[in-house]
C-alpha cells in the first residue's frame, strides 16, 4: 500500500484558490441536465464524485462538453426528466451526492436502471429515501440488503401529494425528493419525521433550485411545499463556489501554524461549512472575512465544546486541530459520521489514540484530549478522503506523520497533498 510521510513543517503561509464545491458541482450538473436550455458551468470540481455524476449523465443521453482541465462544462438541458427505456447499469462509486439525487430523478423518469457502487456504498443507508419515493408510487427494489444499494429502479410517472420523509440520518434524502418535486404532476407537501440533520445542505439545495427558477416554501425545516408541473430553467452561466469543506484543512493549518487565505468562498457563500471558521475563531484563531475570501492567522488555541450537526464534514478537521489546542475538545451531535465513507467516529477515535490522544468515543460524540507529546504514527485512512486530509495537520507535530493510501483524496480533492505541501515555509 502506498503511504505518504509528512515531515515536520515549521509553518504555513499563502493563498489557496479552492477547487469547486462537491455539493454544488453535482447539484448543478443534475439540475442543468433536467433544465430547459444550456448551462455554462465554471469552476466545476474535477474529482471521482463528479466523474460518477458525469458518467451517469452520459449514459442517460445528456450531452455536455468539458474544457479547461474539466473545470468548465456546458450542459445541454433535457427540459425535463430522463428518457432511456433500454436497461442501464450506472456505477456511482461512493458518491452520496450522485446516488441519492439520481435515485429520485430516475424513479420519476422513463428508465430501467440498476444503481451500483463501491462496497462501502452498499453499507450506507438509503431506506428513508426509498420509503419516501414509494409513497409517490416509485418502483424500486433492493438487490442485496433491504434499505441499502444496489438498487433496481423501474422509473415511471410518479404521483404527487403529501409525503413524509425521515430526516434523522441524512439530509441528502430530502435534497433528492425536493429536486424532483417541481417536476411531478401536482403540488407536493413533504413532512419531516425526526430531527433533520445537516440542515445547511438543504439551504444549498433550495438556493440552487431557486437559481433554476423554482421556489420552495420552507416551513422551519419541518415541512416543505412545492408547486408541481414546473420546469427548471437554466440560469445561463454558473460559477461554482470553492469547496468550503476542503477549505477547512487550510484554515485549520493556518490556525495551528501560520496564515492562509482561501479564495472562492466568502461571507456570502451558500455552503454551511464556511461556519467552520467560526469554530476556529472560538478556539482562538484570528479570522477575516471578505466577499470572496476567508483568511485565518494562528493564535494560541483552546479546546471547545460544540454541536457540529450542521457541519459534519468540516467537523472532522476540528478533531485533529484539537491536538494542538489547550484542554479537551468535544465534538457533539455527529451521529451520522457512522454512516459516511467509513464509521468516522470509530475511525477517528482509533487513529487519534495512535498519536497519543486520550479519546472518549460516544454514540454521537467524540472527546479529544491532546497528549503532552504527539507520537509518530502511520494513520489508516479507511478509504475516507477526509481522514487522509484532516490528519495532515499532524505535519505540525515534531515527529511528523505517515498517511496510508493518500490517494483516497481523489473522491473530492485529488491534488490535496501537493497543495498542502506547497504552503509549508
Ligand atoms: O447534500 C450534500 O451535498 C451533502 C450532505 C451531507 O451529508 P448528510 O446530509 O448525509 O449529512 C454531507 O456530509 C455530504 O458530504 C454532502
Ligand atoms: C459524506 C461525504 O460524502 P457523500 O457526498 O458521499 O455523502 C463527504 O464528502 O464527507
Amino acid at each position: 500500500m502506498k503511504t505518504l510521510t509528512l515531515n515536520k513543517i515549521n509553518g504555513v503561509q499563502g493563498t489557496v484558490h479552492l477547487p469547486g464545491s462537491k455539493s454544488i458541482s453535482n447539484r448543478v450538473l443534475l439540475l442543468a441536465a433536467l433544465a430547459q436550455g444550456e448551462t455554462q458551468i465554471s469552476n466545476l470540481l474535477h474529482s471521482d464524485d463528479i466523474e460518477h455524476m458525469l458518467n451517469a449523465l452520459t449514459a442517460l443521453g445528456v450531452s455536455y462538453q468539458l474544457s479547461d482541465c474539466k473545470s468548465k462544462c456546458v450542459v445541454q438541458g433535457l427540459g425535463g426528466l430522463f428518457k432511456h427505456p433500454a436497461p442501464l447499469e450506472l456505477f456511482l462509486g461512493n458518491a452520496g451526492t450522485a446516488m441519492r439525487p439520481l435515485t429520485a430523478a430516475l424513479a420519476a423518469s422513463n428508465v430501467d436502471v440498476t444503481l451500483t457502487g463501491e462496497p462501502r456504498m452498499y453499507e450506507r443507508p438509503i431506506g428513508h429515501l426509498v420509503d419516501a419515493l414509494r409513497q409517490l408510487g416509485a418502483d424500486i427494489d433492493y438487490l442485496q440488503q433491504d434499505g441499502f444499494p444496489p438498487l433496481r429502479i423501474r422509473g415511471k410517472a410518479l404521483q404527487a401529494g403529501r409525503i413524509s420523509i425521515d430526516g434523522s440520518i441524512s439530509s441528502q434524502f430530502l435534497t433528492a425528493v425536493l429536486m424532483i418535486a417541481p417536476l411531478l404532476p401536482a403540488d407536493s407537501e413533504i413532512d419531516i419525521i425526526g430531527d433533520l440533520v445537516s440542515k445547511p445542505y438543504i439551504d444549498i439545495t433550495l438556493a440552487l433550485m431557486s437559481r433554476f427558477g423554482v421556489e420552495v416554501e420552507n416551513q422551519n425545516y419541518q415541512r416543505f411545499v412545492i408547486r408541481g408541473q414546473q420546469q427548471y430553467q437554466s440560469p445561463g452561466h454558473w460559477l461554482v463556489e470553492g469547496d468550503a469543506s476542503s477549505a477547512s484543512y487550510f484554515l485549520a493549518a493556518a490556525a495551528i501554524g501560520g496564515s492562509i487565505k482561501v479564495t472562492g468562498i466568502g461571507k456570502h457563500a451558500v455552503q454551511g461549512d464556511i461556519r467552520f471558521a467560526d469554530a476556529l475563531e472560538a478556539m482562538g484563531a484570528t479570522v477575516e472575512w471578505g466577499d470572496d475570501y476567508i483568511s485565518v492567522t494562528r493564535n494560541q488555541l483552546n479546546g471547545i465544546d460544540r454541536d457540529y450537526n450542521a457541519i459534519p464534514d468540516a467537523a472532522m478537521t476540528i478533531a485533529t486541530t484539537a491536538l494542538f489546542a489547550k484542554g479537551p475538545t468535544l465534538i457533539r451531535n455527529v451521529y451520522n459520521w457512522r454512516v459516511k465513507e467509513t464509521d468516522r467516529l470509530h475511525a477517528m477515535a482509533t487513529e487519534l489514540r495512535k498519536v497519543g490522544a486520550e479519546i472518549e468515543e460516544g454514540d454521537d460524540y467524540i472527546k479529544v484530549t491532546p497528549p503532552a507529546v504527539i507520537q509518530h504514527a502511520s494513520i489508516a485512512t479507511y478509504n475516507d478522503h477526509r481522514m487522509a486530509m484532516c490528519f495532515s495537520m499532524l505535519a505540525f507535530a515534531d515527529c511528523g506523520v505517515t498517511i496510508e493510501d493518500p490517494d483516497c483524496t481523489r473522491k473530492t480533492f485529488p491534488q490535496y497533498f501537493e497543495v498542502f505541501s506547497g504552503l509549508a515555509i
